[in-house]
């Protein structure tokens, strides 16, 4: 199960090693073996069913069912973020981010935080007085406030439009520079992984099926034939054929 290390520096942010998890007698995770780095982001891809949301839920620790005998080493500090922001409906904005975080400047914090998702002066307001795209912020700010060491995130812009979400990852991306976490990005978006990822992992029948480094050059050219050239290996890797 996971191991937690308190405040030890880790030469890597995850490591996982023959984590198995089934359900009556089908394994959905399969002797799967991840690791990665702090700082790091790795964008997980695979077909519906392969085990994303299963991986993504064992590294956060609301799996309790994982099988003992893999093993599975993540940091102290975990961040999750979902598809749907799962903001409380009766606390305003503010309180959202600021709640049940122990520190002190606790409030201080939380408005850095929106402001850091181009949220300020919307502390005050209530979720439902925001748009999807601006619950997502806060959803990015109230994880970002506890600096996480690795932050999970489940197709958190997957609810959102296009132009919606081409904003989101620039926004991610200056939130990734400036706190350098680990992340863990489940995503059904191809061209999103290798925009945002330094690595992609394709996952397939709970085994990772390829994998993918991507240089930075490549992720900030979309219209770069380094960048065609990836989407097609990935795809590939996909089982999906153009
Ligand atoms: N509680 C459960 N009981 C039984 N089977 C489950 C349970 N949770 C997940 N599974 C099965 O495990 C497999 C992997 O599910 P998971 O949600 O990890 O896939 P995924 O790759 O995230 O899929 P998607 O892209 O559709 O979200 C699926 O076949 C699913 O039916």
């Amino acid at each position: 199960m996971a191991t937690h290390t308190g405040g030890l520096v880790l030469e890597k942010a995850v490591e996982v090693r023959g984590l198995v998890r089934s359900y009556g007698d089908r394994a959905v995770l399969d002797d799967l073996d991840l690791s990665i780095a702090p700082g790091e982001f790795v964008a997980l891809l695979g077909k519906s069913g392969s085990g994303k949301s299963t991986l993504l839920r064992a590294l956060a620790g609301l799996d309790h069912d994982v099988d003992g005998h893999g093993e599975l080493v993540v940091p102290a500090n975990v961040s999750v973020v979902f598809q749907d922001s799962r903001l409380l409906p009766w606390a305003r904005v503010l309180d959202n981010v600021v709640l049940g975080l122990r520190t002190a400047n606790a409030e201080n914090r939380g408005r850095q935080s929106l402001a850091e998702v181009g949220l300020a002066g919307r502390e005050k307001a209530w979720p439902n007085e925001l748009s999807g795209g601006e619950q997502q912020r806060v959803a990015l700010a109230r994880s970002l406030v506890r600096e996480p060491e690795l932050l999970l995130a489940d197709e958190p812009f997957g609810a959102l439009d296009a132009l919606t979400r081409l904003k989101m990852h620039a926004l991610l991306r200056k939130l990734c520079a400036a706190h350098r976490p680990a992340v863990l990005l489940v995503t059904h978006d191809v061209d999103e992984s290798i925009v945002l990822a330094d690595r992609v992992i394709v996952l397939d029948e709970g085994r990772v099926a390829a994998e993918q480094r991507i240089e930075p050059a490549i992720s900030r050219s979309p219209a770069d034939p380094g960048f065609a050239a990836v989407r097609s290996r990935l795809l590939d890797a996909l089982g999906v054929s153009l």
